[in-house]
């Protein structure tokens, strides 16, 4: 069974009468225990998907399953229960992520009590992330990037089936960043967890198991074991990499010729 399926998930934002169509049509199957980087340029719809995936919007069009689960099909209470057990998230912002009148440990175990607190794990958790010293730090009197790494203890605090990070790393430097990938990558190893990590970061998409782009709301590329492919999309469209503009700029004509295990594009107004 597949950890996260996506079917044809639209997402479109109104405001002020405006829409915005952040994600057209995403289809996509992440395996359990995979560890995704989510690429794409700034206003790709990356956070909308990570949103999505977290149960805290509810798409325009399309279907998600996670574990087998039709979230569309779940009441709210049933939503809150699976967001508490199941999935740990990192936002963007550090601080939103804590509770900033509570020690760094009460965060931790606070983020436990859909569950059992596990004191071990706590203290475990803020070690690995660099925090072991800092346990009775209230939070809000903690720097961004403290916040930052507290926030992927808290995240991991259950053992979550999913974890959902955005930009985990983007104010941390190379030494501490590295304790939050081995984190990540760990809890893929010993608990079986699936990550979804939105990243900028070279050092993150290369240590995960895959990548996957996202440009104009569609997923683009894949990455696997450092090789990277185009995806065809549901009605055959294939986004040209930023890198083939200069061959293949977007509006420009091109004849397909089929060969024997694909297409080759060759430009014809130049
Ligand atoms: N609440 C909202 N209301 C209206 N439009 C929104 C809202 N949130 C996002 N958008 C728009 O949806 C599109 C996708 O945004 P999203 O934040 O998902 O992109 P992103 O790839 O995460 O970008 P970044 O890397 O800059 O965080 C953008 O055009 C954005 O302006």
């Amino acid at each position: 069974m597949s950890a996260v399926r996506c079917d044809g998930i639209v997402q479109i934002y109104t405001a002020q009468d405006v829409e915005v169509v952040a994600l057209r049509d995403v289809d996509l199957v992440i395996d359990p225990g995979e560890t995704v980087a989510l690429l794409g340029p700034s206003g790709a719809g990356k956070s909308t998907l990570l949103w999505l995936l977290a149960g805290l919007l509810r798409p325009s069009a399309g279907r998600l399953w996670l574990d087998g689960v039709e979230v569309g099909r779940l009441d709210q209470r049933r939503l809150d229960r699976l967001r508490s057990t199941h999935i740990g998230m990192v936002l963007q912002n550090p601080a939103r992520n804590v509770i900033g009148y509570l020690s760094a440990a009460q965060n931790v175990a606070f983020a436990q009590r859909a569950v059992r607190t596990d004191r071990r794990r706590v203290r475990d958790l803020l070690t690995r992330v660099g925090l072991g010293d800092m346990g009775a730090r209230p939070a809000g009197r903690m720097s961004g990037g403290e916040q930052q790494r507290l926030a992927v203890a808290v995240a991991l605090a259950n053992a979550p089936r999913l974890l959902l990070a955005d930009e985990p790393t983007s104010q941390l430097d190379a030494g501490s960043g590295a304790r939050v990938i081995d984190l990540i990558k760990d809890a893929a190893e010993r608990d079986g967890t699936t990550a979804v990590v939105v990243t900028h970061d070279v050092a993150v998409s290369e240590a995960l198991s895959r990548t996957v782009t996202i440009r104009d709301g569609r997923v683009g590329a894949e990455g696997r074991r450092g090789e990277d492919f185009v995806v065809v999309g549901r009605e055959g469209a294939v986004q040209v990499p930023p890198e083939y503009h200069h061959l293949l700029p977007p509006g420009s004509m091109a004849r397909i010729e089929p060969i024997e295990d694909g297409v080759v594009l060759r430009r014809t107004d130049t």
